[in-house]
């Protein structure tokens, strides 16, 4: 009997469980956002390709940017971003871009130079708070509906930047926290292995805090997002989420792109010693 009724209370809540409600979000900064769910959204698709190459093919309605377009003239200091950071945030309104737009950047992913994460890194530092990168050939075969390109591009109101100066280390703080290393600090020098061996601060005898090096591409997964799987070979580096993580090369450029990867994936002591080599001289 007492079987007879546990089974009828179990049949009678069944019938009366509501289907499940499936909302489609935008997708958001953080999560495991599948690219798919990213074309579906509303975003503003940035191409950061040589324009050559974008003016050959490029997904109708986004927008051609370079890295270079924020980031100052002078050879020496290009990898530091424009001083006027109100400048690059009209630029950016000009292209339907403000702090809550979610924004794709296109790139080559490892045919390239890190420069979508170059691109991706800066709208962070602005305060755009959902960025994602992606392989431009990837965006074009994921994109299945014939009839879905870019949104239509509109401007937003001017906006000031909420600047997330933890990204960005200029010289004088990159230096002070090598040489004294008073707080362990990590250098994370992110170019090939060949100009690695060729130079690098841990053959320089003032620098105290431990340099490693892994290359950037193994940042990102073949689709151009930020990859799971590099935790793990930071883990075996001694790199944890916590760890404050100086990343550093030549310019700024692959170094930006590995301190977007790395934000995304949850390191947020992670910054770029966006001056790179070229300042460290
Ligand atoms: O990627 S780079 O900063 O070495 S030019």
């Amino acid at each position: 009997m007492k079987f007879v009724l546990i089974a009828a209370f179990v049949v009678l809540s069944a019938c009366q469980m509501k289907p499940t409600k499936v909302t489609v979000q935008e997708p958001v900064m953080g999560e495991n956002v599948t690219a798919e769910q990213l074309i579906k959204g509303k975003t503003v698709i940035l191409d950061a390709r040589p324009a050559f190459e974008f003016n050959l093919a490029h997904v109708p309605g986004s927008i051609n940017v370079r890295w270079e377009d924020f980031s100052q003239q002078n050879p020496k200091s290009r990898g530091l971003l424009q001083n006027d950071l109100f400048a690059i945030a009209r630029r950016l309104s000009l292209v339907g871009v403000d702090p809550s737009t979610p924004v794709v950047v296109l790139g080559k992913g490892a045919q390239g130079a890190g420069e979508e994460g170059r691109v991706a890194w800066t709208l962070k530092v602005l305060g755009v708070k959902n960025v994602y990168t992606l392989v431009h050939t990837s965006y074009r075969e994921m994109n299945t509906n014939p009839n879905r390109e870019a949104p239509q591009v509109q401007n937003k109101p001017y906006w000031k930047p909420e600047v997330a100066e933890n990204l960005d280390t200029p010289l004088k703080v990159f230096k002070a926290e090598v040489t004294q290393n008073e707080k362990p600090v990590i250098v994370l020098d992110v170019r090939s292995g060949q100009e690695y061996s060729l130079r690098n601060l841990s053959t320089e005898k003032s620098v105290k805090a431990s340099v490693v090096n892994i290359e950037w591409r193994d940042f990102f997964d073949d689709k151009g997002l930020p990859s799971k799987k590099i935790e793990r070979a930071l883990y075996e580096k001694n790199i944890a989420k916590d760890s404050r993580i100086l990343v550093v090369s030549n310019h700024g450029v692959r170094s930006g792109a590995v301190v977007y990867a790395l934000n995304y994936l949850g390191y947020k002591k992670a910054t770029n010693f966006a001056g790179g080599y070229e300042q460290w001289k």
